[in-house]
Order: C-alpha cells, then sequence, then structure tokens
C-alpha cells in the first residue's frame, strides 16, 4: 500500500503563477500517481502589493521572501517561482531543488491593438516613440540600439500590462514582457516580435533564468527532493546554474542591467553550452559583451562556466558598470529607473 500525503505548494496569486503551479502539479502528479494530493497555497507578495514604486527601488526578494517565510515554517512545502524571480543566494535553510523544462526564454514586443498591425518590428516605430518596460535590463539594452526611442516604466501583472499599452491614452508604442508569460496565459497573438541577440537592428539578452521555472524546497527534506525530481529537466537546469552563476559572480540582483542567453549547440561533433552575457549602463551607452561555449556535463561544470565568462567580463569592464548603478541605487534609489520620459 503506497503512504497517502498532501504536498503544500506556495505560490504568488497572479494569473501566471497559478498557471505555472498547474503545470508543475500536472507533471508531479503524472508521476507520484494519486497517493499524493496537492494544496495550492497562494499570496500576494510586496512586489504584488506596491504597484507604483519603480522595480529597481523595491531591492531582491520582491517577489519570493515572504513565500520563503512559510517555507521554512512549514507551511508550505514547495514554492513554484518563475526562475527570473529568485536571487541567486537563498535563505539560510532553503534550496533550488528542481528547475523545470524551458518555455520560450526570450523577450518580446508587444504592439497596441489599436495599431492594427501597422508596425513588426522595433525598428519600425517612429523617432520617439514610448516603449514601456519595468526592467532596467530591457531599457539599457535597448537604449544602446534604439536611441531615438522613449522608455518608459510600466508597472502590474501581464494583464494589467496589455490593458495599459491597448489603452489609447496610456501613452504607449509598444511594450516589452517575456514571451513565457504571454504563451502560458494563451496570449501567444500579441506577440509582435521576438528579441535576441541576432534581432536585425538591435536584439535583447534575455534575464537569467526566464522562461524557466524553479522548485524551492527545504534543505534536507528529501521526500520532497525525489517527488520534484519529476519536473526537472536537465538541460534548462545546467543553462540555468550557468546564467545564475554568473549573476552570483557579479553580484547582481533582479533589476540589474545583466543580460543572458543560453542555447545547447552542436560544436566539433559534440553538444555544449553556448552562454552569451552583456551588461550594460543604465543610460545604454557603455556595454561589456562576452560569450564563451563548453562541454557541460553536471552543475558544478555549469556554474564553473558561468563563473569563469562573468570574473573576465568583470576584468573588461563591467564591475565598474555595476559598481555605478549599486552606488546609485545606495545614494539615490529613487533614480535607478527606465523611465525617460
Ligand atoms: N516578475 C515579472 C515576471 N516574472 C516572470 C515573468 C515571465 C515568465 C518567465 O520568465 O518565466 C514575468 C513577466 C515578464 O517578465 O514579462
Amino acid at each position: 500500500m503506497t503512504e497517502e500525503y498532501t504536498v503544500k505548494i506556495g505560490t504568488r496569486r497572479s494569473a501566471l503563477a497559478l498557471a505555472q503551479t498547474d503545470l508543475v502539479i500536472a507533471a508531479l502528479s503524472k508521476a507520484a500517481g494519486p497517493s499524493v494530493k496537492f494544496e495550492v497555497h497562494s499570496m500576494a507578495t510586496m512586489g504584488d502589493r506596491d504597484k507604483t514604486t519603480p522595480l529597481p527601488s523595491l531591492g531582491k526578494g520582491l517577489w519570493t521572501s515572504e513565500l520563503e517565510a512559510k517555507l521554512v515554517n512549514k507551511e508550505v512545502d514547495v514554492i513554484v517561482h518563475s526562475l527570473k524571480d529568485m536571487p541567486t543566494s537563498l535563505p539560510e535553510g532553503c534550496v533550488l531543488g528542481a528547475v523545470t523544462q524551458r518555455e520560450d526564454a526570450r523577450d518580446v514586443v508587444v504592439f497596441p491593438r489599436r495599431q492594427g498591425g501597422e508596425y513588426k518590428a522595433l525598428k519600425d516605430l517612429p523617432e520617439g516613440s514610448v516603449v514601456g518596460t519595468s526592467s532596467v535590463r530591457r531599457a539599457a539594452q535597448l537604449k544602446r540600439s534604439y536611441k531615438g526611442l522613449v522608455f518608459r516604466d510600466v508597472r502590474g501583472n501581464i494583464d494589467t500590462r496589455l490593458a495599459k499599452c491597448d489603452d489609447e491614452n496610456g501613452g504607449y508604442d509598444a511594450i516589452i514582457l517575456a514571451a513565457a508569460g504571454l504563451l502560458r496565459l494563451g496570449y501567444d497573438e500579441r506577440i509582435g516580435q521576438y528579441l535576441e541577440s541576432s534581432t536585425e537592428g538591435g536584439g535583447l539578452l534575455h534575464a537569467v533564468g526566464q522562461g524557466a521555472l524553479g522548485l524551492e524546497i527545504r534543505e534536507g527534506d528529501e521526500k520532497i527532493a525525489e517527488l520534484i525530481k519529476a519536473a526537472v529537466d536537465e538541460d534548462t537546469m545546467m543553462a540555468a546554474f550557468a546564467e545564475r552563476s554568473v549573476m552570483r559572480t557579479l553580484e547582481g540582483g533582479c533589476s540589474v542591467p545583466i543580460g543572458v542567453e543560453t542555447k545547447w549547440v552542436e560544436d566539433e561533433g559534440e553538444k555544449k553550452l553556448r552562454l552569451k552575457v552583456a551588461v550594460v549602463s543604465l543610460d545604454g551607452k557603455k556595454a561589456v559583451d562576452g560569450e564563451r561555449t563548453e562541454k557541460i556535463a553536471n552543475l558544478e561544470e555549469a556554474e564553473a562556466l558561468g563563473r569563469s565568462l562573468a570574473e573576465k567580463l568583470a576584468r573588461e569592464g563591467a564591475q565598474e558598470i555595476l559598481d555605478a548603478i549599486n552606488k546609485l541605487r545606495e545614494s539615490a534609489p529613487g533614480a535607478l529607473k527606465v523611465s525617460d520620459a
């Protein structure tokens, strides 16, 4: 007789977070069978409640800390996070136990419905067009390539941001979102342009962990660690560990202009991980880029790849860029924002 037990899953309360939690429960249920039941415990986190402060001023853990408190006091057994919202250092006693198969990791451009398909790419937008994003990573990289565009904060969950984009009085000519969030909510048709390193006219390197889900558990909780193995995608987990190692080495947080792009490629007859990194100043005027492709067999090698490339970029000027941002964050927190307008 298989032991019956219930697993309490912690999650944010947004439509995207709940959709992502359903995906994880479906995967775990399929592997564990009917003896394991799942209870969803959702909550609004600081990042959900504070819809006005520019994200960079809210600091790390805005999407995760309150959920982690519930994990530590055993109110929940697993937290389902968007991996990109997880700081690279976790609270004592918490571990990243699994990374799921990645949805499309790219950023995308969403154009207002009122434009009727007039524009197909950022490069088509007229001088002075206003692009909405709350991400300094997105704004810094795009300022580098699109000097005629104006960038402005756009806060809220995905439905709220789409509504602001479509509002003819909202003042946005486009907004930037993650493909993964739109695809998981069935908004595929809102994707106007995919942005990646090779995009004509200027692209974007995505956020560390973007498109993947991270399952956070208590250290030493062997039963849950075993259960969540069913949700693990090895290739995504190694890529994500390399990306998170870049962020940890550069001591970045959720709101720093560090972009990454990982791809598993065939190189000299072997499967290798190609890692690209870009660190860009807030105004887009200074940038350090790097790329490395290596054969990776485990999480330790993945972390070593991220660390070595990050150390190289730090020496080549990335540390100065990030030090200037951290100095600004400490001296004038409100100045660390996206908006030109
Ligand atoms: N806090 C924002 C956030 N966190 C995760 C996603 C998208 C889903 C993902 O990247 O896995 C988003 C929305 C966005 O960036 O457009």
